[in-house]
């Protein structure tokens, strides 16, 4: 895919744009400090993650690769303020998510951070319009904005012709973008999907990124994904690889 090889083509030429990056000092958008992550299953204690060290920059493409069981989605998770650590930092614009109540997480997440998920989680009686439009009236934007937002959002995934459509009249492809212009409706800085092209053809799997390279560079928001599928990993700006709970160099 054409932009896949772009992305690529400006990494070995060693072309790097500037990051945006969130506050004034520089510091990123979220950070992750030796973050461990343990589990009680059964009688036993497992400790999933080991020491996470990692941050997440606006404007970038950020995926996180590894064997099942490597503890991406734990990862994930903890970023999106879905579950916390057991010990360590998660700090996501200077904020500290991990001391954080759940009634604060769950402002935080509706307002801040978007989700996407392997399956797609639509409304399955609401077109992809209203898909749209219901995240918004979700994240509490004034109804005035909703209909410019909705429109460029659709536009943004390449969704225009098929707005009235509902999610059973739209191929696998397109519901996994409208589940996206979804996610990014409410302008979230920050934007998390969990193997979102696990469910897709290699076409259709490319396109979603191709979306989500639009996405960091027209609204300069930072994307951190999941994802097994090596023939994606060139489109990333930052690939951080996870091996038995730990970050290791590729
Ligand atoms: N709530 C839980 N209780 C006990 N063990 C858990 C829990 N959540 C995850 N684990 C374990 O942590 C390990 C990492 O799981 P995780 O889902 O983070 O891996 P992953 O890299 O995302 O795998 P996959 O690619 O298959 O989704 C696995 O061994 C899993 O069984």
């Amino acid at each position: 895919m054409a932009i896949l090889n772009a992305a690529k083509l400006k990494r070995q030429k060693g072309v790097t744009e500037p990051a945006a990056v969130y506050g004034e000092n520089g510091e990123p958008l979220l950070s992750v400090r030796n973050v461990r992550k343990s589990f009680v299953s059964g009688n036993q204690n497992v400790e999933v993650l080991k020491g996470i060290e990692m941050s997440i920059d606006s404007g970038r493409l950020t995926m996180l690769r590894g064997r099942s069981g490597s503890g991406k989605t734990t990862l994930l998770n903890l970023l999106g303020g879905l579950d916390r650590p057991t010990e360590g930092g998660v700090y996501f614009r200077s904020r500290p998510l991990h001391e954080w109540s759940d009634k604060q997480l769950t402002i935080v997440r509706r307002r801040e951070i978007g989700f996407i998920f392997q399956s797609f989680a639509l409304l399955p009686l609401l077109t992809a319009w209203e898909n749209v439009e219901l995240a918004l009236r979700m994240a509490g934007t004034p109804r005035s904005e909703w209909r410019a937002r909705v429109g460029s959002c659709l536009e943004l995934v390449g969704l225009t012709k098929r707005a009235f459509h509902r999610p059973f009249e739209l191929s696998g492809g397109e519901q996994q973008r409208v589940a996206i212009a979804k996610a990014i409706a409410h302008k979230p800085p920050l934007l998390l999907a969990d193997e979102p092209t696990a469910e897709l053809d290699s076409q259709m799997a490319a396109s979603i990124i191709a979306v989500f390279r639009d996405i960091v560079e027209v609204e300069r928001m930072a994307i951190c994904m999941t994802t097994h599928d090596s023939t994606l990993w060139e489109a990333a700006d930052v690939v951080y690889q996870m091996v038995d709970g730990r970050i290791v160099p590729e």
